[in-house]
Formats: structure tokens, C-alpha cells, sequence
């Protein structure tokens, strides 16, 4: 399938106000939530993107009622012990959220199912999941003793761990605390660095105890959720395609509505504000478990800074679009201890190197992210995606400053997490495809 996309060098002025799609790591779990509770849940601003239609597809496969209209989603369940045993696999597509999240919740279910993904998602490391779940009694067997999909997983009773993150990881977290909501006992995880924490605030909503206090998370097996109203705030991390347009391109102005300002995920903000960027931020009042406000962004100059230690699991997912902001900093920009890029939808550290090398930007890889000198000015020429979503996007952004058109292979895959980024693109740009 040819889906490529070629964009115009734009260079010219954007100006506008957009409300970027719904974040993606609440639409997740709001339908995981939903599910898991009795009763009815009801979910405004929902993020209809690929990987958040996975997550639906397999909870329709487990038998939940959930009905769609437009970006409102009602589930009706009668909590997961009624779940029906899938005739089918489950199919995660491009998602990792959705797998590993996934795999939690089935290990302590009362239901046998088979969870495959796409090519990228086969190449994922499942094996963080894996053991911990093993370690708690799951009953999960898949390619390379567990490795990688396809995995089969034979629900049964768990029980608690206390258990040490290896890694800063909201997905293992999440899959540990969501096995340990069916467990005996009280499940410990213990983050040395802080990762989203979407799934500790929502449990709360859904009506579940659950501490947290110095990086130490602690949950009682056995608590039944209740069905709840989710109010699902922008995403941020589609928010920071835009933020990084309006700070590189000229004379411009951006506003973002409603976006999602969760200080676990506001990484990308303390970048800009780092680097010299014009940011404005308005909170909203809101009584939602996630706090919500307005940014808006202007252009000016920007310098390069240091990015690494607790503020990249603030900012994992926004890494290839800073990439292309520090090609425009003045200065050397320098991303460390960012690794988990490598096991992202394609290795972020490569591909990000490989396709910024080729509009002229002086970058280089290492062993645990990059090196950016700036600023360059960026030429154009053919992307390529990976089929990666941020990769995509990374590219289609740069246009908005090359000096000549930049193609994008395969940009359809922008759908998983922003089906109307190039509606957006065409509000604040003049932005044109040329075919
Ligand atoms: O829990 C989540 O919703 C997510 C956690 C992060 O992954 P890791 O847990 O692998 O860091 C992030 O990259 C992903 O886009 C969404
Ligand atoms: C890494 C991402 O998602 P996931 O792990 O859910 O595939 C992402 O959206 O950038």
C-alpha cells in the first residue's frame, strides 16, 4: 500500500487554536477500567486512535458491552469475573500499552485467551511483564519462553508481590497493579523514578484504594471496581507536535485547549521553558483526577540544554519531536539515559538519527540517546515512518520549517495515536500536500 504523504516547505508564519485528540494512556484505560468494574462507565473526549480501537476490539472479544458515539464511549459490564472465554485471539495491533496492560488483567481473569500484535509489537520486549506476573502465579506461555506475542494466558488465582521496577516503566507498573487488584495479599511496586501514573489515579476514580508515597505504591487484592464518568483530557504528547511547530516556525502562535497537564507527563514543558521557549500556561479549574489547562506557544530563540535522569520518563514518548526542537537550538542539546527508545514501535534512537540526517541536521546517535548541535537549517527530501506513529509525525513537522517538500512512507500509521494530525497541520499552517 502506497499511503505516503508528501508536505510542502512551508516556512511561512503558523497562527491558530486547535484541542488535540484525547490522551491516549487514559482512553486505554478508561475501556480497561470500565470492564473490570460492575456497572455502567461513561467516557467524554475518548482518543478514537488505532491503538485505543485494539483495546476495544479485544474487550468486545471478552464479551463487554461497549458503545461508541462519536468521541463518547459507554461500557456496560458485569465486572470481570463474568468476562466469556474469547473463541478468537485477541489482537493488540501496533499497541504495547494495550498487550502489556492486557496480560496483567488476563493473568488473574477466569478466562484462557492468545494475545498477538503487529510486526513491530512481535519485536517488543514482554518479558518485564512476564516475570513479575510469573512471579505472582501467572500462567503465561508464549514465543521464546515468554519473550515475545503471540502469548497464551490461562487466567488463575495470583498473589502479591513486593516488587522493585527495573526499569521506569508506567506499562509494567500498570500490568503488576492490575494483576494485584485479583491477587491475595497487598501488592508493593517501587519506582526509583517516577512514571505515569494514570493507572494509580483511576483505580481511585474507579473506586479502589490505593497508596502511594515516596515511590512505594501499595494495593489490596480483592477490591471490586465500580463503573465511573472519565472526563479524558488532551494528550500531551500530541500537544508537543504542535508546541514544538509554533516554537521553531517564524512569527508564530499556537493555543492548544484542554490538554492534559498530569506533572508525570509535563516533560515537555520544562523543556521548552528550559530552552528559552515563549510558553504560556493557563491551568483550568477542573474536578477531574487530571489537572488541564491551555498552552500556548510562540516562536523564539531557543537554546540547547542537557535532557536526562528523572525528567525522561516525563517525556519518553515526546524524544523524536525535542529532536527535531533542538535542531534549532542554539548550542548542544544532549539526550541520555533515554535506552527504552530502543523498544519503543521501532528503535526511536535510530530511526530518529537516520531520518533527521537526511534534512542536513548535524545529529548523532549514542548508546543511550543523542547528540543535537543547532541550529540547522533543514532541507527536505523522502522520510521514512518505520510505521511509527511519533516518527511520522517527527517528519511532517519538520516541513513546517525545510526548504524543501519532506515526504513521509507510510504515514498512515499517524492514526494510532492522532487520526486528524494533517487536519490539524492544515488549521494553523498553509500547509498543502503535493500528492
Ligand atoms: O502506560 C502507558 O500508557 C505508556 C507508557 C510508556 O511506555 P513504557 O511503560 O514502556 O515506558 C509510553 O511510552 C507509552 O506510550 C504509554
Ligand atoms: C510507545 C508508545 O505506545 P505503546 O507502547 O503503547 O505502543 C507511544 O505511543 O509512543
Amino acid at each position: 500500500m502506497n499511503d505516503s504523504i508528501k508536505l510542502q516547505a512551508n516556512q511561512s508564519p503558523l497562527q491558530g487554536s486547535l484541542r488535540v485528540p484525547g490522551d491516549k494512556s487514559i482512553s486505554h484505560r478508561s475501556i480497561m477500567f470500565g470492564a473490570m468494574a460492575k456497572g455502567v462507565t461513561t467516557i467524554n473526549g475518548f482518543l478514537l486512535g488505532d491503538d485505543c480501537l485494539s483495546t476495544i476490539s479485544c474487550f468486545k472479544k471478552l464479551g463487554v458491552d461497549i458503545q461508541i458515539s462519536g468521541t463518547n464511549v459507554t461500557i456496560t459490564s458485569n465486572g470481570m469475573e463474568n468476562w466469556k472465554e474469547p473463541i478468537d485471539i485477541l489482537d493488540t495491533g501496533n499497541s504495547g500499552t494495550t498487550t502489556r496492560l492486557m496480560l496483567g488483567m488476563l493473568a488473574g481473569s477466569k478466562v484462557h485467551s492468545v494475545l498477538i500484535g503487529d510486526e513491530s509489537i512481535a519485536k517488543r520486549p514482554m518479558k518485564r511483564v512476564i516475570q513479575p506476573l510469573r512471579q505472582m502465579g501467572a500462567l503465561i506461555s508464549g514465543r521464546s519462553d515468554g519473550q515475545f506475542t503471540p502469548l497464551a494466558v490461562q487466567g488463575t488465582q495470583l498473589s502479591a508481590i513486593d516488587y522493585t521496577m527495573p526499569v521506569a516503566s508506567a506499562q509494567v507498573k500498570s500490568a503488576i497493579l492490575l494483576a494485584g487488584l485479583r491477587a491475595k495479599g497487598v501488592t508493593t511496586v517501587r519506582e526509583s523514578e517516577v512514571s505515569r501514573d494514570h493507572t494509580e489515579r483511576m483505580l481511585r476514580q474507579f473506586g479502589a484504594e490505593i497508596t502511594t508515597e515516596k515511590g512505594v505504591i501499595k494495593l489490596q487484592g480483592g477490591q471490586q471496581l465500580t463503573g465511573t464518568h472519565v472526563e479524558v483530557p488532551g494528550d500531551i504528547s500530541s500537544a508537543a507536535f504542535f508546541l514544538v511547530a509554533g516554537a521553531i516556525a517564524t512569527e508564530s502562535s499556537i493555543r492548544l485547549e484542554h490538554v492534559g497537564l498530569n506533572p508525570t507527563r509535563t516533560g515537555i514543558v520544562d523543556v521548552l521553558q528550559q530552552m528559552g521557549a515563549n510558553l504560556e500556561i493557563e491551568v483550568n479549574d477542573s474536578e477531574s483526577e487530571e489537572p488541564i489547562g491551555t498552552l500556548t506557544i510562540k516562536s523564539s530563540k531557543l537554546n540547547a540544554i542537557e535532557i536526562g535522569g528523572e525528567l525522561i520518563p516525563r517525556l519518553i514518548d515526546e524524544i523524536p519531536i525535542i529532536a527535531l526542537l533542538a535542531t534549532q537550538a542554539h548550542g548542544t542539546t544532549v539526550i541520555k539515559d533515554a535506552e527504552e527508545l530502543k523498544v519503543k514501535e521501532t528503535d526511536r534512537i535510530a530511526a530518529v538519527v537516520h531520518e533527521l540526517k537526511k534534512l542536513g541536521a548535524d545529529i548523532e546517535a549514542t548508546d543511550d540517546g543523542m547528540i543535537i548541535k543547532g541550529p540547522v537549517t533543514l532541507s527536505g527530501g523522502k522520510l521514512q515512518s518505520y510505521g511509527d506513529h511519533r516518527i511520522g509525525m517527527m517528519g511532517a513537522i519538520a516541513s513546517v520549517i525545510s526548504t524543501q517538500p519532506i515526504e513521509i512512507e507510510h504515514a498512515s500509521c499517524i492514526s494510532v495515536s492522532y487520526p486528524n494530525f494533517f487536519d490539524h497541520l492544515r488549521i494553523v499552517s498553509s500547509f498543502e500536500t503535493l500528492r
